[in-house]
């Protein structure tokens, strides 16, 4: 039998639908701060991956493609491609998966009445590409145009991931503390929200084990990332974006 028959006939006899979709105890404070720390490996690993290339301007023109008819940079297109495919698995059923191009999806491979769509995804690509990347790889071009292009769209992925998993935290905080919540969601108080689902001593925590992750990794990496950078990250977007997603999610929680 050939290796491959064995992982495919694994699939089809042992996951289905429903697994994926319970895999995550999404009441359970606990359960999904673990998920967290899980996902935390994922933002910090794909950084180094991509800062072993160049910045590569070329993989981010819109117009580099315009030739062969095609709209979009090179980016653009591997995100947009790996989504096309990632959507035919059933990524997106996952409320915690959200694509970047969801117009360039048919509407079959989206969930029809997923209760509350919280998307942040405009404001992380922004961030990515301004704010991170610029910091993350050398200055120039060295040629690995797909390579950089793939990196990229590994980092996107994670990272929101990573943010998006804070509607779990929302409704998993509701159901801990129903009232307050709900008094706060009928005024639709946003500043309430943000103090009520905020623990700053966590956020500590997240930041300071963020940064030994980093520091291990610096260590051990063949390419070098700057341990501060991946703080920052932290501190200056992914945990604020989390609770962003939080509130919004709760803002529309009871609607
Ligand atoms: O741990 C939580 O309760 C979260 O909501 C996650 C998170 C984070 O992004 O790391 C966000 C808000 C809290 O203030 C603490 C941490």
């Amino acid at each position: 039998m050939s290796s491959a028959a064995g992982p495919d006939k694994e699939y089809g006899n042992t996951v289905n639908r429903e697994t994926f979709r319970t895999s995550l105890d999404f009441l359970n404070l606990e359960s999904i701060s673990r998920s967290l720390i899980c996902q935390e490996d994922s933002t910090i690993y794909c950084l180094p991956e991509r800062a072993q290339y160049g910045y590569n301007a070329f993989i981010y023109e819109a117009d580099a493609f315009a030739e062969d008819g095609l709209e979009g940079s090179l980016v653009e297109h591997v995100v947009k491609e790996s989504e096309m495919f990632h959507a035919k698995l059933g990524r997106f059923e996952s409320a915690s998966e959200r694509p970047f191009f969801p117009k360039e999806l048919p509407d079959m491979f989206l969930p029809p009445n997923q209760c509350v769509i919280i998307d942040v995804n405009h404001k992380m690509w922004d961030v990515y590409f301004q704010n991170l990347l610029p910091n993350l790889v050398k200055e120039g071009s060295d040629g690995f145009y797909a390579s950089s292009a793939v990196r990229d769209a590994n980092c996107l992925l994670a990272i929101s991931k990573r943010v998006h998993t804070g509607r779990f935290f929302a409704e998993s905080k509701f159901t801990a503390n129903t009232k307050e919540y709900t008094a706060a969601i009928k005024a639709q108080d946003k500043e309430a929200l943000m103090n009520l689902l905020s623990y700053p001593k966590v956020e500590e925590n997240v930041k300071e084990r963020v940064l030994m992750k980093a520091k291990k990794l610096a260590e051990e990496a063949a390419y070098k990332i700057y341990p501060s950078l991946v703080r920052e990250l932290y501190a200056r977007w992914v945990i604020p974006l989390t609770k962003e997603v939080q509130v919004e999610y709760l803002l529309r929680r009871l609607s």
